[in-house]
């Protein structure tokens, strides 16, 4: 019986994984993280991490029954997860005390191989399970446990899938989920089915994109003790495995900020939800620039980089750089003036104001002085139509390549989210990357004993701008302060804006080579 409104109890038996991503651990995590109140009775002990099981230890039976009545004889349990049991008296143990106590709400997940290839539960006790399972309202076995159980060959497709839980669900008669976690393909699917439904054996199919990790270390345990803790709460099985999977799915995309591990590491129970304690100022802007170290190092080691600095680069290239440089910077202006309209207040309204205008007279001066004494490219073939030129009346002849248009596109799509926070974060690379990499190369040409002599050594002196500097240290600030504020939700898509922004810096500089 759901009870609306109220916090489930919920109680995993399972095992303990010390590192904290599957088995009880990971349940507790799970259950909290769907609003319940998780309690945990030990069925076994494993010794493992993110690479593997070295050993597990059972407890005896008789204490894993004096848990499971220590808690229900006193709290009403609303939900339960089962996972690892590890043996056949295990097994038995808690089939006896569901017969006895019949919770509303039982989800089992046979748990019998980790991803590791580790076996968790023991060759005898296979039959054991086998009975325990139509003790359960819903199976969550991946797809090597679905046919370890129907003692079939492992599903390859996902129809195979389907086909293999309807027959596990009629002869169990409990409703299975089939997962498509251990298929291949950008498509992570699972469903809800149940062969003696009234209304049809698909209960809900749920597409679902793969996320691109190999932090998957616990999911099923994640997800099995969430769809317990939500159903509790719903009473709709469709709702609740909505709901779950997405929470999954933003788990798994955030658990690269974990740094759990050298193995499969574990997911980010917890991406959705504020933090406790309150990030001191200038700590969210310090996460973003961590988030891109791979993305600096990578600018860093650009050939147009090097080849700035040792007077090398091709002069097409940077005549092209130039003239995309202007070009992006005309879209960029439009971006500012839009983050200066989302401003809560005048201080940050005026400074992206500013930043816009700004944009527009460097744009003007690239037009007076450097385009044209550097011959400007004929337009790219897939750039968008050329835009006019506020500078003497002439006419930008070149287009936006690519990239450019790629990343002016980029931040549009950014504004259009109609968040402050968001837009100030994909707007924030454009001044830190430049800042950066600027005063790299202005400080190692300035020690140069040719610097003089050097082609490109006026450009490079433009770097020095104190003014700019400035004024990237305020757009750090401001994005940083919105961070502070944003709710989990928004700081996720502040570093997915950051991160976006900082990839288009590095293809920017890259641009010259693959284009000009
Ligand atoms: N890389 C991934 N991206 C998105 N979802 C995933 C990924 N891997 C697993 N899942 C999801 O995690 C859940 C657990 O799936 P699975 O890996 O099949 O089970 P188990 O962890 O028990 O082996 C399912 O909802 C599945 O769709
Ligand atoms: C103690 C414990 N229980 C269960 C598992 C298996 O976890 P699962 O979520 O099925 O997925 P993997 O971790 O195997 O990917 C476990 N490892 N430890």
């Amino acid at each position: 019986m759901a009870r609306a409104g109220a916090i489930p109890r919920v109680l995993s038996i399972a095992g303990s994984d010390p590192s904290g991503g599957a088995g009880i651990q990971a349940d507790l995590k799970s259950i909290a993280a769907m609003g319940g109140y998780g309690m945990a009775a030990i069925a076994a002990l494993t010794a493992q991490n993110t690479r593997g099981v070295t050993a597990v230890h059972t407890p005896p039976a008789e204490f894993l029954a004096a848990q499971l009545e220590a808690v229900s004889s006193d709290i009403e349990v609303d939900a339960v997860k089962i996972g690892m049991l590890g043996t056949a008296e295990a097994i038995r143990t808690v089939r006896a005390w569901l017969e006895r106590t019949r919770p509303p709400v039982v989800v089992l997940d046979p748990v019998m191989i980790a991803t590791s290839g580790d076996r968790l539960l023991a060759d005898d006790a296979e039959e054991a399970l086998a009975a325990l399972l139509p003790q359960a309202h819903l199976l969550t076995p991946n797809l090597p446990e679905l046919a370890a159980l129907l003692k079939e060959p492992v599903p390859a497709t996902w129809e195979e899938a389907l086909a293999a839980g309807l027959r596990l669900s009629e002869r169990t008669g409990s409703a299975v989920l089939v997962k498509g976690g251990h298929l291949d393909g950008a498509d992570c699917p699972d469903a809800l089915v149940d062969a003696r439904h009234e209304d049809g054996p698909v209960l809900a199919e749920i597409g679902g994109r793969r996320v691109a990790t190999q932090n998957t270390h616990g999911t099923g345990c994640s997800l099995s003790s969430a769809l317990a803790t939500v159903q509790a709460r719903t009473g709709d099985w469709a709702r609740s495995l909505a709901v779950t999977k997405e929470w999954l799915e933003g788990a798994l995309t955030a658990s690269d900020r974990l740094e759990v591990g050298r193995g499969h590491g574990p997911v980010h129970h917890f991406h959705h939800a504020e933090a406790a304690v309150p990030l001191a100022p200038g700590e969210f802007a310090e996460s973003l620039w961590a988030d891109i170290a791979k993305v600096r190092a990578e600018i860093d080691a650009l050939p147009f980089v090097a080849e700035l600095e040792a007077g090398t680069l091709p002069e097409a290239h940077f005549a092209y750089y130039l003239t995309q440089d202007a070009l992006y910077l005309n879209g960029y202006s439009r971006v500012l003036a839009r983050v200066s309209a989302l401003a809560p207040t005048e201080e940050e309204q005026l400074f992206w104001a500013e930043g816009a205008h700004a944009c527009l007279e460097v744009e003007a001066e690239l037009h007076r002085t450097w385009l044209s004494r550097h011959p400007t490219v004929a337009p790219d073939a897939a750039g968008s139509p050329a835009e006019a030129a506020p500078t003497g009346g002439r006419a930008v002849t070149a287009a936006q390549g690519p990239v450019t248009k790629a990343y002016v596109d980029h931040l549009l799509a950014a504004s259009a989210s109609g968040s402050y926070a968001v837009l100030a974060a994909a707007a924030l690379p454009c001044y830190w990357i430049y800042a950066e990499v600027g005063a790299a190369l202005h400080s190692r040409h300035a020690a140069r004993s040719d610097a003089a002599d050097h082609p490109y050594g006026a450009w490079i002196g433009t770097y020095a701008d104190e003014r700019f500097a400035e004024a990237t240290r305020r757009a750090i600030a401001f994005t940083d302060a919105a961070g502070r504020r944003a709710s989990a939700g928004e700081q996720e898509a502040m570093r997915e804006a950051f991160m976006a922004s900082s990839v288009y810096e590095r293809e920017f500089f890259d641009a010259p080579r693959r284009h000009a």
